[in-house]
């Protein structure tokens, strides 16, 4: 379901960053360590199809990543990666509905109502619908971008340190939020994180040590 082989990648005058080459099968779930600077967070950026490798294969749902490029890849990730970054951004003008439904849209999805519903009732958090994102708790808005990220049914769900800065009990929440609700939709969920919390909720690990410096 997401598989990296031979990834590299550079930042403009920056050494290339390599990582070891890895799988998670459908439903799978991982821990993605490192020390800062180890390059979790620029490989979710790779793995979402935000940055193009300078090597490698990166295979999502059978489709080799670098394959696709411009309004494809926008669709592709928009349909088949759910991103829970770490700061949530919401389309303000919207109700927290329409930036469900402007998720589908954007995706080239058929807009389902009952669909984004749904989730929010799975989520506790029917009341929230018809408000705009400024008028939620930052708790609130974690849970709505966790709608967001699975409304289109996504092979991989990506989350960027999503517990960083919550409390134990708030961070057990959205660890099983995470892990229940990517099981029910039956993707593979990928969670960079610093925080040992999560170690023993999720047992497999994909540590990164210092980055690993190649040649381009
Ligand atoms: N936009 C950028 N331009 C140049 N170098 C960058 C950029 N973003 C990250 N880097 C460098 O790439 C390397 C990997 O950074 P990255 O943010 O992926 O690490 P990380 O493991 O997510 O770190 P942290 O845990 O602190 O978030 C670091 O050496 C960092 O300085």
């Amino acid at each position: 379901m997401l598989e990296i082989r031979q990834l590299r990648y550079a930042y403009p005058g920056r050494p290339v960053l390599q990582w070891p080459d890895f799988a998670l099968a459908r439903g799978e779930q991982a821990l993605l360590l490192g020390p800062s600077g180890s390059g979790k967070t620029t490989l979710l950026h790779l793995l979402a199809g935000m940055l193009t490798p300078s090597g490698g294969d990166i295979r999502v749902a059978d489709t080799l990543l670098n394959t696709l490029s411009g309004s494809a890849l926008d669709t592709f990730r928009g349909q088949r990666i759910g991103v829970l970054p770490q700061r949530v951004s919401m389309l303000d003008s919207l109700s927290v509905l329409d930036n469900l439904l402007f998720a589908q849209y954007f995706a080239g999805q058929r807009t389902q109502p009952s669909r984004a519903l749904h989730l929010l009732e799975q989520l506790d958090l029917p009341e929230v619908a018809p408000r705009l994102p400024a008028q939620l708790s930052q708790g609130q808005l974690q849970r709505v971008a966790l709608a967001r990220a699975l409304i289109n049914q996504p092979a991989v769900l990506l989350a960027d340190e999503p517990t960083a800065s919550l409390d134990d009990t708030r961070a057990a929440q959205v660890a099983n939020l995470l892990a229940e609700h990517g099981q029910q939709q039956g993707c593979s969920l990928l969670i960079a994180t610093h925080d040992a919390r999560l170690k023993a909720r999720f047992t497999r690990h994909l540590t990164l040590t210092e980055p690993i410096r190649g040649q381009a």
